[in-house]
């Protein structure tokens, strides 16, 4: 039985601007079961990174709260918080000349001090890591020199060798070609059943999503959050609601959605 890591109460995310405070999403109210998947859809805008980076405490709530693990966010330490939660964020990371292997390695900085040297038992973690997102090849060059999906999946491990218990990705299949996205997100979700880890994704990959997830948020300006299993909500015609446009419509029976042609 899964049991709640994280919860949102009354959540308003937002930006602090010269002329007050600008409002994103909110309120939102919901959580995030330990050992399950959950991924984040909605539309450009809608406010998934602002929500990923306030759940992880790089920005501060205007209001309401966030709870990880019974304790609120606010009562974490920086230090502790890093053995806490994983957040792996689209921007490219500034790492000057550093190799691969470093990067990944530092996920094992919270354990061992930013400086800190590994241990034979870090070096096992940051192996397997490395061999699970299957960057091996990848160990001997400057991060500088990869591709975007190649830096991807790197931020994707180093994340791993943090072990922490709670990972936020923020469109981690972004840059990735089909098979990687689909091999990425097979692998966070075996992740979230074997270490019982907490995994939370914003996407647009949503038939992928769809078939992987176990729980999918959904977000958007106009009708808020929306959570649920991704039959549940196909059956209640959320899926609709959210992602019905022009030209798109979801088929509740299919799982799917269909393009609609102007000749048809
Ligand atoms: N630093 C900032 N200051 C003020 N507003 C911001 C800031 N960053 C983002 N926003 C605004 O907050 C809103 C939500 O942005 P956010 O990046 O969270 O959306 P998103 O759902 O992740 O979008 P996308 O799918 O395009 O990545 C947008 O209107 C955006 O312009």
């Amino acid at each position: 039985m899964s049991h709640t890591a994280v919860e949102l109460h009354g959540l308003l995310t937002g930006y602090q601007g010269r002329d007050g405070s600008v409002k994103v999403s909110g309120p939102l109210d919901a959580c995030l079961n330990k050992g399950e998947m959950t991924c984040l859809l909605g539309p450009n805008g809608a406010g998934k990174s602002t929500l990923l980076k306030t759940l992880s405490g790089m920005l501060s709530p205007l209001s309401g709260s966030v709870t990880v693990d019974g304790k609120s966010l606010t009562d974490y330490s920086v230090s502790e918080l890093a053995k806490v939660i994983g957040l792996v964020l689209t921007e490219k990371p500034a790492v000057g000349n550093m190799k691969v292997e470093q990067l990944v390695a530092m996920g094992r900085s919270p354990y061992t001090g930013f400086w800190g040297r590994l241990s034979d038992y870090d070096r096992k973690i940051v192996d397997d890591a490395v061999g699970l997102v299957g960057i091996g090849p990848l160990c001997g060059r400057p991060v500088a020199s990869l591709s975007d999906g190649e830096r991807q999946k790197v931020m994707i491990a180093k994340a791993l060798a943090q072990q922490t218990p709670v990972i936020f990705l923020d469109e981690p299949t972004a840059f990735l070609d089909f098979p990687s996205k689909v091999e990425i997100m097979r692998l966070l979700r075996s992740l979230s059943r074997f270490r019982q880890t907490t995994v939370f994704i914003s996407t647009h990959d949503l038939e992928i999503a769809l078939q992987i997830a176990d729980r999918v948020w959904l977000l958007d300006k106009h009708h808020g959050l929306k959570t649920g299993t991704p039959r549940g909500l196909a059956a209640d015609g959320s899926l609709g609601v959210y992602f019905d446009r022009e030209g798109i419509c979801y088929d509740p029976l299919g799982g799917h959605f269909r393009i609609l042609m102007q000749d048809q």
